[in-house]
């Protein structure tokens, strides 16, 4: 029953071999907005545009039903409806509770989906590997779990209203009884069997929520080791976030040239991960790029829960293309519900800010996307041509506003390049100067060039491919373009508020670039953006800007290296006068006193600060405090300084520990003094010293108890460089 073989929700499966005819209801309270969504989710499930119908009227809010959620008028003209569509299944778009839903499937005698179920479902649809169909199973479980407990407390007691297929809970076990036709009928036989099958269905769904987890748990660390192993590449790593059908995946075939990431127009086409490696222009260096799984607004929780180990590319890695469609007039919506999503990930506001370059994308889908592209055009040029001239207070009205934008945003177009002859010089110059009329000049100038396209888009209700490839006009320098295009009214009302800075929160305005993929437009800007992004957030973080075997985890933060600093300076002074006192060039008493203020200082400073140490500074602070007891005993007899010496002979060692992690430029040679130092030193020096303690320590003059202290605190070090030891290895493994 808890095989090694998988089987996905049946319905999933059955739904996969063809797709069930779907009615979509969408309560008239919601927006319209919300209705196209939801067609596009039913599209998504069902594969094709399912028919739908409109319960009560947008002014009259009525508080939804407890039992049913629409109103008992509602649920009958509904089941006039589903009478005469005879869906197999309907949606009704929004959340409803576990009792609505067991409700409206009696009254209506087919299954239920709400929102949350209806994006499971597709998730489980469109699960492909392993690691998918893992976290779908969970989601599923964790959405069927939280209506067992009221579903069953409603029931009479005769059934529960679930079942289980094999080892896995029926999500919505009451759809099963609708296509069988039975009332009763629940997968698995859980008919009649009262609170004993409620019992033993609740310890099933713990017993493969544990094993989900567990599965899971593995994935996420076969991700973390491929991860690190990137990131010892030197290479950055790029995540592409995005609404799902932004364009992400077409994003990651335009950048990397590569046909197979699976582009759809069908919301949450990927689930999987892909990474393309791509090139960045100006250092030739590689960038890792990965597509992911598409957000929604109100993504169930359940979902971004079970999904943390695909997601964890996105909130490991050191950029974010955040890809926007700006052709939906939900843009901002839907920009706000990405960061929502992100912010539940776990970034910080800072990271937000600092680690998202935009992608304004399917610019080409604006209603006036050739005008827009030729304002942009000659906006671009006045920018630059200003930036030249150094004439910036001359500007107009809205290329000043563009400059006051930290954003870059960038339009490139085939129509802007036709206008690029005659802009380049009259028509930037006039927005440079003009401001709002410069931009109805340069709109007016392209209309001519775009005219035919215009028509073809007319005709075929879209925008088309064009003939040649665009040149790139405009470089990552200002939003003039669009702020001029926006002046003349060429934008839809979206755009304009998303390019408007109060929308654009004060704190949050990341760079933009505005793109369209489908023409391979703006991309080379982009790039440079991406770029120029790396480079300041990287500058931090050597190890990543210049290719090297450093292990990943070194980022190290201000604590750190403020410490190793301190000890880089430190531990030579300590090191040669260690070797001075071993060659009887120095007096050892000398070399231990020193020795003794090293360790003390350092002992109060990881104390104060335990930061100060990437890890374990509890273990470093009993390293030291047992370290300075042992020195304590050639104050008292100076014979032993020379002891003192040879233990002291491991700060070498130590001081290649840090130069490592802090020179990662040179890891590698480094890294070999380092191993070659540590076996002789802390693997044989260190327990050869306990005879050569004792044969001295024996002889008359030291106390008992000086002999026993001295012997256990070597005997502490000896273990904790065995320690240290298997603690690299593990790390090393
Ligand atoms: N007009 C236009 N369409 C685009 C553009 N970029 C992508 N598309 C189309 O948008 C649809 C969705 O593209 P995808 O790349 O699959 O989108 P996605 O963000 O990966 O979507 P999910 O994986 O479902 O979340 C496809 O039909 C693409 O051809 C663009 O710049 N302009
Ligand atoms: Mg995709």
């Amino acid at each position: 029953m808890h095989g090694a073989t998988y089987h996905s929700s049946p319905l999933a499966a059955a739904a996969a071999a063809s797709p069930p005819r779907l009615l979509v209801v969408h309560p008239g309270s919601q927006p319209e907005a919300s209705l196209q969504e939801a067609l596009r989710l039913g599209e998504s499930y069902a594969g094709q545009l399912p028919a739908h119908v409109t319960m009560g009227s947008a002014a009259r809010r009525q508080r939804p039903s407890p039992a049913t959620f629409f109103g008992r008028g509602q649920v009958e003209a509904l089941l006039a409806q589903v009478h005469a569509a005879e869906p197999e299944r309907v949606f009704v778009n929004h959340a409803l509770s576990g009792v609505q839903q067991r409700n409206l499937e009696r009254a209506l005698g087919r299954p239920v989906l709400d929102r949350v179920a209806l994006i499971i479902e597709i998730f489980s649809q469109r699960a492909r590997t392993n690691e998918a169909r893992l976290q779908v199973e969970l989601a599923q479980l964790e959405y069927a779990s939280s209506r067992l407990v009221r579903v069953v407390d409603a029931a009479s007691g005769r059934r529960t209203a679930f079942g289980m297929t094999g080892h896995m809970v029926e999500v919505v076990s009451a759809r099963e009884r609708g296509r069988s036709g039975s009332s009763t009928g629940g997968l698995g036989g859980a008919g009649g069997q009262g609170e004993s099958e409620l019992q033993l269905q609740r310890r099933r769904i713990t017993d493969r929520r544990r094993q989900l987890l567990r599965g899971l748990e593995q994935v996420r660390k076969t991700r973390a080791v491929q991860r690190a192993a990137r990131q010892r590449s030197g290479k950055p790593q790029v995540a592409i976030v995005g609404y799902t059908n932004a364009g992400k995946s077409s994003l990651l075939e335009a950048l990397s040239g590569a046909g197979d990431v699976g582009v759809e127009d069908r919301l949450f086409a990927t689930l999987d991960p892909t990474l393309r490696r791509v090139m960045l222009p100006r250092s030739g260096k590689d960038a890792i790029l990965s597509d992911t799984v598409g957000f929604i607004s109100n993504l169930p929780t359940q979902l971004i829960e079970a999904f943390r180990a695909t997601l964890e590319e996105v909130t490991e890695a050191d950029l974010l293309l955040h890809v926007l469609d700006v052709s939906s007039p939900q843009v901002l919506a839907q920009r706000q519900a990405v960061l929502h999503v992100l912010r539940e990930l776990g970034l910080t506001q800072q990271q937000l800010e600092e680690r998202v370059v935009e992608v304004w994308n399917k610019m080409d889908q604006l209603p006036a996307a050739a005008d827009v592209a030729a304002a942009v055009a000659a906006g671009g040029a006045a920018a630059e041509e200003q930036a030249s001239d150094g004439e910036a207070a001359a500007a107009g009205h809205e290329v000043e506003a563009a400059a006051d934008e930290a954003a870059a945003v960038v339009v490139a177009g085939q129509e802007v390049a036709a206008a690029a002859g005659e802009a380049g010089a009259g028509g930037g110059g006039a927005a440079c100067t003009g401001g709002a009329g410069a931009a109805e000049e340069a709109a007016a100038m392209a209309a001519a060039g775009s005219k035919q396209q215009q028509q073809q888009q007319q005709q075929h209700g879209t925008a088309t491919q064009p003939a040649e490839q665009p040149a790139s006009l405009v470089d990552a320098a200002g939003s003039s373009g669009l702020h001029a295009a926006a002046a003349a009214g060429l934008l839809p009302p979206a755009v304009e508020a998303l390019l408007r800075s109060d929308v654009r929160a004060a704190s949050y305005r990341p760079t933009a670039v505005a793109t369209s993929v489908l023409r391979g437009q703006g991309l080379a800007e982009l790039l440079a953006a991406v770029e120029d992004k790396l480079e300041g957030l990287l500058a931090g973080r050597p190890q990543l800007s210049a290719k090297s075997q450093a292990p990943a985890a070194f980022a190290l933060s201000r604590e750190v290296i403020m410490h190793d600093r301190a000890n880089l300076l430190a531990l030579p002074v300590i090191g040669t006068l260690v070797l001075a006192g071993l060659f009887g060039w120095c007096d050892t008493m000398l070399v231990t006193k020193a020795f003794i203020l090293y360790i003390a200082v350092d002992f109060f400073w990881v104390l104060l600060e335990p930061k100060a140490v990437p890890s374990k500074p509890r273990i470093i602070l009993w390293h030291h405090f047992i370290t300075f007891l042992l020195l304590q005993l050639p104050l008292r007899h100076p014979q032993l300084g020379l002891y003192t010496c040879m233990d002291g002979l491991v700060e070498w060692n130590t001081l290649l520990l840090i130069a490592r992690r802090q020179f990662p430029r040179w890891y590698r040679p480094l890294n070999a003094v380092y191993w070659v130092t540590f076996y002789p030193v802390r693997v044989v020096l260190f327990p050869a010293l306990m005879p050569l303690f004792w044969r001295e320590l024996t002889k008359p003059g030291y106390a008992w108890w000086e002999t026993a202290a001295v012997m256990l605190t070597q005997a502490c070090l000896v273990v904790f460089n065995g320690w240290f030891l298997v603690a690299s290895w593990k790390r090393r493994r």
